[in-house]
């Protein structure tokens, strides 16, 4: 119901905690590696316009009629051989990355609320503001934990959080992170995690980066998302001196029958291995955080097909996950999108100004 009645503000009274949040906004996660919680989460994800952008009566039929009865049980699955004791990887992740996000801008002096949200499942977009809002912050800077921009994932967040804003009457300012596939600390972050990698297990003879795909349909009506990757993929073979035919990129995760952006990753790593290709070292860098995708995928899948193919070393690269160097790149970057706003907590006087007049006013103690 639109513009319910929010609580006044008394007048003078201080906010308790700081005016300015980050919100940290992944893709979601079913709450369970079960059939019924993937068909809530399933449900949910494809029914958005950005995810699959097909009629909706078409979609509808199809979704319904097919996938909602066939894949739940075969993603609970796949998300059973992932699952960690306290939940789903990339909530875990995503969690912890807020909580460390908040210890980084603190120690940089800044006053900051970190908080995360799910665009599909929870904590939902609109609970996680609502709950903000209530504790007195008036400006939230989001982040889209996508470091390439995609109208399916970015702009999906964009459109939830201005959902949110229709049925708000006192919008807080609002700014957003579109993407940061080129930050050089992004960068510099992974670079970091390849060469612990290749120190640790040594080095193999080609870097595969893989990438979550699109349809291909969507490069050709605009969407800067395979530009953005294939950029994310010069710069870190720039970082880390590889030469051509040492690194590649490609794309994983196709989802439907249309064409989607190519190479495909699991193709390519045994059209590798049938050429002669021993070993292949494989990054996600378009994951911010290590989920279904990377660890099933990828660290499962594409391991076995590569070895079954003729392979003989696979080695998977985690996500940055809670890695320092990609958490310093997060509050980086989060900096210097808060810029301009106020961030230094109050002068103790002005503190104690504030509680004068709220207990003038009739605030309780
Ligand atoms: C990182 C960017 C992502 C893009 C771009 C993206 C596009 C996209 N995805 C689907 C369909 C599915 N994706 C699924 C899982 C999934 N996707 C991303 C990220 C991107 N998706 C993540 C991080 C995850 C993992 C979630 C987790 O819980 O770990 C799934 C669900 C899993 C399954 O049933 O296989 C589907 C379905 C489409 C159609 C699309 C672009 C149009
Ligand atoms: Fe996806
Ligand atoms: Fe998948």
């Amino acid at each position: 119901m639109p513009f319910l009645p929010e609580p006044p503000r008394r007048h003078g009274a201080a906010p308790a905690g700081p005016e300015v949040a980050v919100l940290l906004c992944n893709l979601g996660t079913p709450d369970a590696p079960d059939a019924p919680a993937l068909r809530r989460y399933l449900a949910q994800f494809l029914a958005d316009p950005r995810v699959v952008e097909i009629p909706k009566l078409v979609w509808a039929l199809i979704l319904h009629g097919i996938i909602l009865r066939v894949r739940p049980a075969k993603s609970a699955a796949k998300y059973a051989t992932v699952w960690m004791p306290e939940g789903s990887p990339l909530k875990v992740w995503t969690e912890k990355q807020a909580k460390l996000l908040q210890g980084q801008l603190g120690e940089r002096g800044l006053r900051v609320r970190v908080a995360y949200a799910m665009r599909y499942g929870q904590p939902a977009i609109a609970t996680t503001l609502d709950a903000l809002k209530r504790d007195g912050v008036r400006r939230v800077l989001v982040l889209p934990a996508y470091p390439q921009y995609s109208g399916a994932t970015t702009a999906s967040v964009i459109d939830d959080v201005a959902r949110w804003a229709l049925q708000t009457r006192h919008v807080p300012e609002l700014r957003f992170i579109n993407r940061y596939h080129d930050d050089p600390a992004y960068i510099a972050a992974l670079a970091q995690t390849v060469r612990e990698h290749w120190q640790r297990d040594g080095r193999a003879e080609k870097l595969v980066m893989s990438f979550h795909g699109m349809p291909e349909r969507t490069l050709h009506l605009g969407d800067p998302y395979h530009c953005e990757c294939l950029k994310t993929g010069r710069l870190l073979a720039e970082a880390l001196g590889l030469q051509a035919g040492e690194w590649l990129v490609t794309f994983q995760s196709r989802f439907g029958k249309a064409k989607w952006l190519e190479p495909y990753t699991e193709p390519c790593l045994v059209k590798l291995a049938q050429g002669g290709t021993k070993s292949v070292d494989v990054i996600c860098p378009g994951f911010a955080a290590d989920c279904l995708e990377t660890l099933e995928e990828i660290a499962q899948e594409a391991r076995e097909a590569f070895l079954h193919a003729g392979g003989q070393r696979f080695g998977y690269i985690p996500c940055l996950n809670d890695h320092p160097a990609g958490m310093r790149a997060l509050a980086r970057l989060a900096e210097r999108h808060l810029q301009g706003w106020p961030l230094e907590a109050p002068h103790p006087d002005t503190l104690a100004l504030q509680r004068e007049r709220a207990l003038a006013a009739g605030a309780p103690e």
